[in-house]
């Protein structure tokens, strides 16, 4: 075996600048590869926190813990950091790993074609051009293409309308009537901020979601200078982070021990009545589910905004758009000057928008016409040496997603190192072993509430839970430690 020879010569292709795909080319570098394109439809680095600019955008967990653990930063304004300052992280990792210069900005790809004579992938991009790679990795993360439903008349309004995660600063909210359609994380992050400056916000709420306190606050000087004393003291206070909120994820397990569910119901219920009086708003904004089955919201503000003179909660969805206005499922109909849709992602289809097809022209979409699902969250049988970062059940509703992917990164080098072995070409999970992981995965996920009877961004549409791990951050890592190599089928160069 003469590895160095073939690092060097192994030809890699990541999807997406984001976290994962940045995060994977410095790994990879620090591996010993060299030959690693990064193919990037947007015209920068960062992702979700490039995309992402509406106001108060910012992380649902610790900033301590929502960055990579082998870069450190002592320099967090806040407890929970802030999209700008976010996206300066990733932007500064891509320039001190050097990874820009792997980036072909501007590059959507549309198709990945395996090529079973030369083992190799084909990339094509939107513009026809195409690459070639020996391993394909996809950063193409679960929160990446908006969501925006197909009401009738969606395209006859007359006022702004766009989606939160593609906010479009142009449109003014100034003293204007603005509907907000949705309450999950980000509305909860951007109504607060809107509802200082609008004149009137309606918004629609199908199904209210749990909120719990955030508890924000900012770090001074003297509490930068401390982290940045020496690394020990990050890493202290990310392992407190982690294994606190790895403790109460037995809050989201239907049979949940300690009575950690109870608690979480209790202080979700506590912090609605602390802060909104009204017994009608109140019951308004009470959730029919127990909490943790959609995402548990985080935020200390949402709700006195939603208290405020100048809203109106409005607990149905809508059914159509109008020129001035949308109409509520009520029938009624509500003007406004602007529509918000904070309406999520397609978050069940991970890399299928693009066209996919692995071994003998099988095509992705076919292979997960019942859902998608991999091994490990990483691999799918009949695509060989391709590997999903943050792909389908390993999305959390308690811990960093960070955590998650520098597992998969991990798992995913060791697996192309045995690519990169003299004589083997690549590498596919057995059909045994896809099957017997991810039966064992949907019977753990029976016993979450995810599981249970309430429509989330988690499940596809036939009910299946396809995003969501079914336990611990330290579950997965110790699933991702080391590759079992019975569970591939090595192909020979
Ligand atoms: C608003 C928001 C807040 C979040 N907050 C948290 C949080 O607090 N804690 C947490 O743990 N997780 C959070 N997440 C989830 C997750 O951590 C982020 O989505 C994270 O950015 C995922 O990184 P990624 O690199 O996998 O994907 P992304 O950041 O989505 O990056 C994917 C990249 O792929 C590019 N791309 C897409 N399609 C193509 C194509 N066909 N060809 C080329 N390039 C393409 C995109 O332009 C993008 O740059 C949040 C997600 C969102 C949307």
């Amino acid at each position: 075996m003469d590895q160095a020879v073939n690092k060097a010569t192994t030809r890699i292709a990541i999807l997406g600048a984001g976290m994962s795909g940045l995060g994977a080319a410095a790994k990879l570098k620090e591996a010993g590869y060299s030959v690693i394109d990064i193919f990037e439809k947007s015209g920068g680095v960062g992702g979700t926190w490039r995309d992402n600019t509406y106001p108060g955008c910012g992380c649902d967990v610790p900033s301590h813990l929502y960055s990579y653990s082998f870069e450190l930063n002592p320099d967090w304004d806040y407890k929970w950091s802030l999209q700008p300052q976010i996206l300066k992280y990733f932007e500064d990792f891509a320039d001190k790993y050097d990874v820009r210069r792997h980036c072909r900005f501007n590059t959507e790809i549309t198709e990945c074609r395996w090529d079973d004579a030369a083992n190799s992938w084909t990339l094509t991009d939107r513009a026809g051009k195409t690459y070639t790679a020996d391993v394909l990795i996809s950063g193409l993360g679960q929160l990446n293409i908006p969501h925006t439903p197909n009401f009738p008349g969606l395209d006859t309004f007359k006022g702004g309308a766009f989606h939160s995660a593609r906010w479009d600063h142009s449109v003014g909210l100034k003293g204007k009537t603005v509907a907000v359609i949705g309450n999950g994380p980000s509305a909860v992050q951007f109504v607060p901020e809107i509802q200082k400056v609008v004149g009137k916000m309606l918004s629609f709420q199908r199904s209210p979601a749990w909120c719990r306190p955030r508890g924000q606050r900012a770090y001074d000087a003297k509490a930068k200078k401390y982290f940045a004393g020496a690394d020990w003291r990050i890493n202290w206070y990310r392992w407190r982070i982690r294994a606190f909120a790895d403790f109460g994820f037995g809050a989201f397990l239907q049979k949940s021990p300690l009575g950690l569910a109870d608690s979480m119901k209790k202080m979700c219920q506590k912090h609605l009545e602390d802060q909104v009086q009204d017994p009608v708003l109140r019951e308004k904004l009470t959730p029919d589910f127990e909490p943790g089955c959609k995402r548990i919201l985080i935020s200390d503000d949402y709700y006195p905004a939603l208290a405020k003179p100048n809203v109106d909660v409005l607990r149905q969805g809508i059914k159509a758009v109008t020129p001035d206005g949308v109409i509520g499922e009520d029938g009624q109909e509500y003007k406004c000057d602007a529509i918000i849709w904070a309406t999520g992602f397609q978050s069940t289809e991970f890399l299928t928008p693009m066209q996919v097809y692995g071994r003998n022209g099988l095509s992705l979409n076919q292979a997960w016409k019942d859902g998608a699902e991999a091994f490990k969250g990483m691999a799918v049988s009949g695509f060989p040496n391709l590997f999903l970062l943050y792909g389908p059940n390993t999305n959390l509703g308690h811990n960093s997603i960070i955590l998650m992917v520098e597992h998969q990164i991990h798992y995913m080098i060791q697996c192309i190192d045995k690519i990169a072995e003299k004589g083997v070409a690549a590498i596919d999970v057995t059909p045994s072993a896809m099957t017997a992981y991810n039966v064992r995965v949907q019977s753990e996920i029976a016993k979450t509430v995810w599981a249970s009877d309430c429509h989330s961004w988690y499940k596809n549409e036939a009910g299946k839970v396809t995003n969501n791990w079914y336990g611990k951050t330290t579950d997965y890592k110790k699933e991702t430690r080391t590759p079992d190599w019975t569970d591939f089928e090595v192909v020979k160069g």
